[in-house]
């Protein structure tokens, strides 16, 4: 593969060590955390090209450290610094002076984890804003999504295969985009081509293209995915579902870099990142003989795990009212939130078609919700709150339905045609409605 420029890396040197949470949690906003013992503070040398920021950690700064740091602090003097400080002291004591005065943004460590994280997103004094990075868009807070997030940042600027793995609207291909987007490919074309959904026999002339009359039909030279792709980066969706012969052509490009188009015995040079998506068991392919083993390793190189939504069920409501907020960003309809029977049913739910079934069942309950909150009923979901509620919910709807009915009546004076016109339903229904909620028509006029 040709080689590509290198990405500037993000990196907090924290001097004194950080809580396993803190550098999750910075490793998924894009920052590496270079932990620095502060007693041996003018050990530590700085790369230019990255973009670095200092961590003063006050929780752990020994005295004899303080005059160290300071030195050091001086020597760096361009160099941002943030503070993280201990809870519950009332006020810092006065050889922290020197260090606290150099730290302009103070983080009580770690309650203000997300004030930190949010600090090195948002106001750094960077042309690329990490706020704005593609891998933001995968949404969710667990620790499995900040796990995909950090390894996103870290296999971006790496010109090599990534092999994601995960069942069907885990984000695969999001992922892949934001493996594109952040790399130094990203000006280039993005190609994702799904291989399950092309006919076998026109694989190879898709993916590597075909020379004019090198089939019945091939009246024109036609540039495959490979081709159009060059300098950018193509993702191989269902990879697992490529012929044996295009899993030969495709060994050729990731091993010596080069394509041939159907009908042509000339090599052609592609410089392109190959990203690769399964939900099958590769591994399991190659055992039965169904993958190339050596291909396999060839885009096995970088994996990347995307975690199932059962897997992180904190991460449903977090996506729900993303969702829903870029629904109604986008759209009319009256549905602002969700019920906590609906909250509830989501939470219960499995997720079997994972986030694209959650988008899917939020769009259409913000589009069938006849209230302001969106219920488990707009969520397809009644089944799966527990029985009590289900009950709860249906005593809930027969109660509505019956003060719906006698308004309506009341307002019309009991007269059944007029109250049937009101409510748009036939006269039969109105008087169904009665006998089922024991309204006494004669005894009410
Ligand atoms: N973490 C996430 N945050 C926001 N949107 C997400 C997230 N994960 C997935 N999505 C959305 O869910 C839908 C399905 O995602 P995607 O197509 O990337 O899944 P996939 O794993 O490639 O699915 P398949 O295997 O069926 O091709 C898309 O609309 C995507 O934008």
């Amino acid at each position: 593969m040709a080689a590509v420029s290198e990405i500037q890396s993000r990196c907090v040197i924290w001097f004194g060590h950080p809580l396993a949470a803190e550098r999750a949690a910075l490793a998924a906003a894009g920052w590496q955390v270079r932990s620095v013992d502060p007693l041996n503070a003018q050990a530590v040398g700085l790369r230019a090209r990255d973009q670095l920021v200092g961590m003063i950690d006050l929780r752990q700064i020994p005295a004899a450290a303080l005059v160290s740091v300071q030195a050091w602090i001086q020597q760096h003097d361009h160099l941002p610094l943030l503070a993280a400080l201990p809870g519950g002291i009332a006020s810092p004591p006065p050889s922290w002076q020197p260090l606290l005065d150099a730290c302009p943004h103070r983080y009580v460590m770690p309650q203000d984890l997300a004030g930190l994280v949010d600090h090195l997103q948002r106001d750094q004094p960077d042309t690329t804003r990490v706020a704005d990075s593609p891998a933001q868009r995968l949404i969710g807070d667990s620790p499995a999504l900040l796990a995909t997030r950090a390894a996103l940042f870290k296999f971006a600027p790496v010109d090599l295969p990534v092999l994601v793995t995960g069942e069907t609207g885990t984000g695969k291909e999001l992922a892949a985009h934001a493996l594109h987007a952040m790399s130094a490919r990203a000006a280039h074309p993005f190609m994702a081509v799904n291989c399950g959904a092309i006919p076998a026999n026109l694989v190879q002339s898709e993916l590597f293209g075909h020379e004019r009359g090198a089939f019945t039909g091939a009246a024109q030279r036609r540039l495959g995915l490979f081709e159009s792709a060059n300098g950018g980066t193509v993702f191989l969706d269902e990879v697992g579902d490529l012929p044996l012969d295009a899993q030969t052509s495709l060994l050729r490009v990731l091993q010596e870099g080069t394509i041939e188009r159907v009908g042509s015995s000339q090599p052609l040079r592609v410089d392109v990142r190959v990203l690769a998506a399964t939900h099958v068991d590769l591994e399991q392919a190659v055992a039965q003989g169904r993958f190339r083993r050596d291909l396999f390793y060839r885009l096995n190189v970088l994996r990347l795990a995307m975690p199932a939504l059962r897997e992180r069920s904190g991460d449903v409501l977090v996506l729900a009212e993303h969702f829903l907020r870029q629904f109604r960003a986008r759209h009319q309809g009256r549905a602002r939130g969700f019920s906590s029977c609906a909250r509830q049913a989501m939470q219960r739910f499995d997720w079997p078609g994972n986030v694209r079934e959650l988008l899917n069942r939020v769009q259409r309950a913000a589009i069938v919700a006849d209230g302001e909150l969106i219920e488990p009923a707009d969520l397809d979901l009644v089944a799966t709150l527990p029985a009590a509620a289900r009950a709860l919910l249906q005593d809930a709807r027969e109660q509505v339905e019956r003060e719906l009915l006698l308004q309506a009546l009341r307002e019309h004076e009991f007269n059944v045609s007029a109250c049937a016109r009101h409510m748009q339903v036939s006269r039969v229904t109105v008087y169904r409605l009665c006998r089922k909620h024991q309204v006494e028509l004669p005894a009410l006029r």
